[in-house]
This record gives C-alpha cells, sequence and structure tokens, in this order.
C-alpha cells in the first residue's frame, strides 16, 4: 500500500533550508525557486551554478552547517555527501520538529522530493515511495514529454463540451 500522501502546500512565504549545494542540492534548489520560497543554504562548498543567483529569496552561506541553521525555518533538506552529518541534521530537526528530507537516507525523511512535473498551473509529483529513484525519474520524464500534450487537448475539449467526462 503507497502511505505518502501528496499534500500540496503553498511553501510561497515559508523558508526551506538546504545543507549541501553539491549536484542532488542544486537540482532540488532550482526546483523549489520556482515554487517562490525563500531558500536558505549552507554548503562547504557552493557550485559555480547557483553561486550567481544569490538574492533576496536564495542566501548563500559557504560554510560548514550548525546546528544552530535549523532555527527559524520551516523545512530542512539535508543533502551533504557526508551521511553522518546528514544523519545529525536529521536528529537536530527532530529535536526541533522541523519537516526533514534525507536525501542519503529515504528511512529518515519526512517527506520525500518527489519528480516534479509543470505545465501552467498544473503540478505532478511523482513518487515510487522510496522504492525505486530510477523507475520514478523514468516516469516522471515521460509525464514531463508528454504533458503540454495532454493539457492542451483536455482544455479544448472542456471548452466544447465542459460535461463530456471521457473517463470516470
Ligand atoms: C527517497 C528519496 C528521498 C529524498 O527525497 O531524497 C530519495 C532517496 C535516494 N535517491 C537515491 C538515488 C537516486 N535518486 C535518483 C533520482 C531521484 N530521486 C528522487 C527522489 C528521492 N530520492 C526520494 C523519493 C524517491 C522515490 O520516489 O523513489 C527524485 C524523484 C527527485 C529529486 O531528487 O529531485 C529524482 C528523480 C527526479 C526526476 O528526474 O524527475 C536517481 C536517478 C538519477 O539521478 O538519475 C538516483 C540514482 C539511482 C541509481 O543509480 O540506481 C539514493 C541513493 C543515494 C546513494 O547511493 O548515495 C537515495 C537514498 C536512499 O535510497 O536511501
Ligand atoms: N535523493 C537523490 O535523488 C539522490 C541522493 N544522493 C545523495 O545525495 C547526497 C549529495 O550528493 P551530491 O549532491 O552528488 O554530492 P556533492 O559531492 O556534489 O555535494 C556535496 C555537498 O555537501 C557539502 N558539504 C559537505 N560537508 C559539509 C558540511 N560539513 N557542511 C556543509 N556542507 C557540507 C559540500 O560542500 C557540497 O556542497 C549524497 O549523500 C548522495 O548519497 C545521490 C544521488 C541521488
Amino acid at each position: 500500500m503507497a502511505k505518502y500522501f501528496p499534500l500540496f502546500i503553498d511553501i510561497s512565504e515559508k523558508t526551506f533550508l538546504v545543507v549541501g549545494a553539491g549536484n542532488i542540492a542544486v537540482r532540488r534548489i532550482l526546483k523549489l525557486k520556482e515554487f517562490g520560497c525563500k531558500i536558505i543554504v549552507v554548503a562547504k562548498t557552493i557550485a559555480a551554478t547557483i553561486m550567481d543567483q544569490q538574492d533576496d529569496r536564495l542566501i548563500l552561506k559557504e560554510r560548514a552547517y550548525d546546528s544552530m541553521d535549523v532555527e527559524d525555518v520551516d523545512y530542512v533538506i539535508a543533502a551533504t555527501n557526508n551521511k553522518e552529518l546528514n544523519e545529525k541534521i536529521v536528529w537536530d530537526c527532530n529535536r526541533a520538529g522541523i519537516m526533514v528530507n534525507d536525501a542519503s537516507n529515504y528511512k529518515n525523511c519526512d517527506f520525500y522530493f518527489p519528480g516534479i512535473v509543470t505545465e501552467e498551473e498544473m503540478v505532478i509529483g511523482v513518487t515510487s515511495s522510496g522504492s525505486n529513484h530510477r523507475l520514478a525519474r523514468r516516469v516522471a520524464s515521460e509525464i514531463r514529454y508528454n504533458i503540454k500534450e495532454v493539457v492542451t487537448r483536455c482544455k479544448k475539449e472542456l471548452e466544447e463540451d465542459p460535461n463530456a467526462e471521457k473517463f470516470d
């Protein structure tokens, strides 16, 4: 039975702390940015791709993580290449009652980061419930490829006949 429920949360007024700024963290930072939240990044080394994107919604702190960093944030993503450190971040968050995601250990996550597909106002999140990351990626990618056509066609059909339901 699937147990990860896709809550759609308004994060535009929320603050994320992302610890780490390598490949995985950057992928997530760029995706989160599309949803308008404030993001604080703490990392010993920050990837060049986001270095020039600093503004009042993306704060970059190039230094080692400190337990105090989880104070006053709403959600935390632990995405360093040090599993023990990610685990410590999870511990700090659990103690402070903050929702946390550990990119290196599916067992440590309060929430998963899904494969995300957006098309205009439509948002689709894909997860395999932590069971098969490659499959989640593949399925998200296939939906990404088809989404524009599906949304455009459904809109057109609804405009032509709002009562004609194709499927239940
Ligand atoms: C549980 C979860 C927790 C979380 O939220 O972090 C998690 C955990 C882990 N992923 C790992 C590996 C990989 N993850 C991917 C890809 C994605 N992983 C994503 C989400 C999640 N990953 C969460 C729910 C996953 C689910 O739904 O099943 C996606 C959907 C979203 C995103 O990451 O942006 C994104 C597709 C994005 C897209 O394309 O749309 C690939 C493929 C690739 O990158 O090409 C690989 C290599 C796999 C291989 O090679 O087999 C490892 C081992 C790390 C290590 O070995 O060190 C762990 C840790 C563990 O399993 O404990
Ligand atoms: N969930 C997912 O989709 C996937 C998760 N992973 C996991 O994600 C993690 C990160 O992987 P990558 O981004 O490829 O690593 P990376 O090596 O590209 O980046 C690691 C980042 O952690 C930072 N860091 C290390 N020690 C730190 C400290 N004490 N304080 C602050 N920052 C520190 C580094 O400065 C760097 O920015 C790994 O643990 C890996 O197991 C890997 C593949 C996919």
